[in-house]
């Protein structure tokens, strides 16, 4: 067979490529690869090894419009170009080999220098925002994110998204408790994609927002410009989708958004006060959509979380405040991180005003009214009981009952360890609560920690639970 230019044969196929696919993830999947012709004249794609668990989506989604892009300038390439393949690498494949010259491979990175786009043009200045719906901030970036256990998985998420919307957590759905930082990953989202892709079209909005223009669209006879504006979008964040309870109508257009969305592979990420399955007034369809994708959770932050957002707050305002104070502060507000910030705002306008210094004494006066009570209420068996029976959908009865079937069993166990566990309660204690035996009890914490062992997934069911009780 001839020997052919592997890099020229990319160098044609390259801008009719970008042209029909501009999304980041293609180019993060791509950026990465190499390119190869075989002995058929087939035009390999080998995919980084990281990418092999995306593979059959990453063919189902590219591999026709690379053919067609390929057959669109097949009389500019060689003739003995028959076609082009998507492969992975498979475990411990070298992508060169003593066979494969290392010049015989040629890295597709070039994809994403932005010197070589010929169709997209480059956007003008504004171009990008002009395009997008979303306000766009440094405050709320990832970079001023403080990241502790209570939002690190909801952090790394977000981040995941932001680098190949569409891929990796779709959809994304983040919820928790007000003023714990779910808008503010919405809008880094938002932000760290445009630093990605400007080409990128973002809609951030509140579900009380999309109702309005829902509502608007109706009584202006302009649905198609409603439709037009939210189903073209490459990634839609929605904020506080609890709002649509009982709106029949705005959630079926939604659900239609929705489907038409993710069935061309666009991002949808939403927030909520609550997990999918406690939105009540909400449609079974649109809950199992959202079940669908990644559920994740932000929790109240710990105390040093609190401590290092409230640090980061100071630097920002650039005022002096000792280091004991932010930690007053930190250990006597814990619910939100919403308060927390009103409590330094507050304190630091009031020393300021009246000309004081900041220290602990002046926040004790200032802040009086909104320190939260501190006296470490010890969690009782009772709280426990009704978050594990909620968690595994059974009744605090039916744990404290006798049916011994393995729906009841675990979460019976799963309470006495936790009981065991976060309370100061001696094994005959939790036994008379659980209306059991001294030795069942023990059996029970000895069974959880053989099952956490040996199943990771019950593991951090365990520990999830054990987490949101130590946040009550
Ligand atoms: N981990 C964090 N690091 C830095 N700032 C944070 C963090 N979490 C929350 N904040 C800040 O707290 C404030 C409230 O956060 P945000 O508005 O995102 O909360 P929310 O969960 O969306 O609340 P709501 O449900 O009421 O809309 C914002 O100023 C945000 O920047």
């Amino acid at each position: 067979m001839e020997t052919i230019d592997c890099q020229a044969v990319w160098d044609v196929l390259y801008p009719v490529i970008s042209a029909r696919i501009s999304s980041p993830g293609f180019n993060k999947f791509f950026q990465e690869s190499f390119a190869s012709i075989d002995e058929s004249g087939t035009f390999k794609i080998s995919l980084n090894k990281g990418y092999n668990v995306f593979i059959d989506h990453i063919r189902e989604n590219y591999l026709s419009l690379l053919s067609e892009s390929l057959k669109e300038c097949q009389q500019d390439l060689p003739s003995s170009i028959k076609g082009i393949s998507i492969d992975a690498l498979g475990k411990g494949e070298a992508l060169f080999t003593a066979e494969t010259q290392k010049e015989d491979k040629i890295s597709l990175k070039p994809i994403i220098d932005k010197t070589r786009r010929r169709a997209v043009e480059a956007p003008k200045a504004n171009d990008a925002k002009s395009k997008n719906n979303f306000p766009s901030s440094d405050r709320y970036s990832f970079q001023n994110f403080i990241v502790g256990d209570s939002n690190r998985l909801a952090f790394a998420t977000s981040k995941a998204v932001s680098e190949s919307p569409g891929f990796s957590y779709n959809p994304l759905f983040i919820y928790g408790s007000s003023g714990l930082g779910k808008s503010h990953l919405l809008h880094a989202i938002a932000q760290e994609t445009m630093s990605h892709n400007p080409y990128h079209r973002i809609e951030y909005l509140s579900a009380e927002e999309f109702s309005n223009i829902f509502i608007d669209s109706i009584q202006h006879n302009d649905q198609r410009n409603f439709r037009k504006r939210f189903r073209n979008v490459d990634i839609l964040l929605l904020d506080d989708v609890q709002f649509l309870k009982n709106k029949t109508k705005t959630q079926e257009e939604f659900f239609h958004t929705f489907n038409a969305l993710y069935s061309l592979n666009k991002q949808i990420v939403l927030t909520s006060d609550c997990q999918p399955h406690e939105l009540d007034g909400l449609e079974k369809r649109l809950v199992s959509r959202f079940e669908h994708g990644q559920i994740v959770d932000v929790l109240k932050p710990e105390f040093e979380t609190r401590v290092a957002i409230l640090r980061q707050k100071r630097n920002s305002m650039n005022v002096h405040i000792p280091n004991d104070v932010l930690d007053f502060i930190a250990s006597n507000i814990k619910s939100h991180v919403r308060k927390l910030e009103g409590a330094l705002v507050r304190l630091v306008t009031y020393a300021s005003t009246m000309g004081y210094e900041v220290n602990a004494s002046l926040a004790r006066e200032v802040l009086g009214g909104q320190l939260e009570n501190t006296s470490d209420r010890n969690l009782d068996i009772t709280a426990i009981l009704r978050q594990v029976a909620e968690y595994f959908d059974v009744g605090v009865k039916d744990i404290l009952g006798k049916r011994r079937t393995q729906s009841i069993v675990t979460p019976r166990q799963v309470a006495m360890y936790l009981s065991r566990n976060l309370t100061e309660e001696s094994f005959p204690a939790i036994a008379e609560q659980f209306r059991r035996t001294h030795a069942t009890v023990l059996h029970s914490c000895n069974a959880i920690n053989e099952q956490m062992e040996l199943d990771p997934s019950f593991k951090d069911k365990v520990f999830y639970l054990k987490k949101r009780l130590e946040n009550l």
